[in-house]
């Protein structure tokens, strides 16, 4: 292999290795939770005013210091259907919700989170591959009205989340606090739950 040719392969391994590194995460929630603002929020690091999404967004972006491909799904009722296409064989769920949002919706939001979950569950054990963790984004955490993250964990009945690895970060997207910590967090779930499928594998 001439210099050219060697040079050529070694930033094809360097591309494919930061595609690699890069983990494959999809925003869900109901309408209005937050999820695009999150988004745009990892992308360009400040807030963007947005409209309601009428089907995806999708962006590269950076956050908790590692990278990630990030799909946002509307989460009007209409759309709340096409999560689970998204979900499939993700590396991880990111469920947005208003901690600050009357009983009813949370209620609403439990509801639409266990569908989520059993659907990836299903899916998982079709593909024979580990149920990706699920991070809850307890947002607009700048509201007085919000709910702890212990509230919101309660709220959404997570312990009853059986078999999926979770955790509940407080954010607040409009000026972004606690996302990096939040997307770093989802991270370590992501790494817990590949680590501990090799060691089952290996057990087998
Ligand atoms: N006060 C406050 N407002 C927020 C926060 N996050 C989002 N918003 C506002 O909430 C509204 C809805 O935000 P979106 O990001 O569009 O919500 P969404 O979940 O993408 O909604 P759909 O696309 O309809 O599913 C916007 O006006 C945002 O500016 C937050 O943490 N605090
Ligand atoms: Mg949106």
């Amino acid at each position: 292999m001439d210099s050219w040719s060697r040079r050529k392969a070694g930033v094809a391994r360097a591309v494919e290795g930061v595609v690699k590194r890069r983990k494959h995460v999809v925003l869900v929630g109901l309408d209005g939770s937050g999820k695009t603002t999150v988004l745009t929020r990892l992308k360009y690091r400040c807030f963007v005013s947005t409209t309601p999404t009428i089907g995806f967004n999708h962006e590269k972006v950076w956050g908790g210091g590692y990278r990630w491909s990030c799909w946002d799904v509307g989460g009007g009722e209409r759309l709340r259907p096409l999560w689970s296409s998204y979900t499939r064989a993700t590396d991880g769920i990111v469920f947005v919700v208003d901690s600050a949002a009357p009983d009813d919706l949370m209620e609403e939001a439990r509801v639409e989170l266990a569908r989520v979950l059993k659907k990836s569950r299903a899916s998982s054990v079709q593909l024979g591959i580990p149920s990706p963790p699920l991070l809850v984004l307890a947002n607009f955490q700048d509201q007085v009205a919000a709910r702890t993250a212990q509230g919101v964990a309660l709220s959404l009945g997570l312990g009853e989340a059986g078999g999926v690895v979770w955790a509940v970060a407080p954010v607040c997207a409009l000026t972004g606090e606690g996302l990096d910590t939040a997307m770093a967090s989802l991270r370590t779930l992501i790494d817990k739950v590949r680590q501990d499928a090799r060691r089952r594998d290996r057990w087998r």
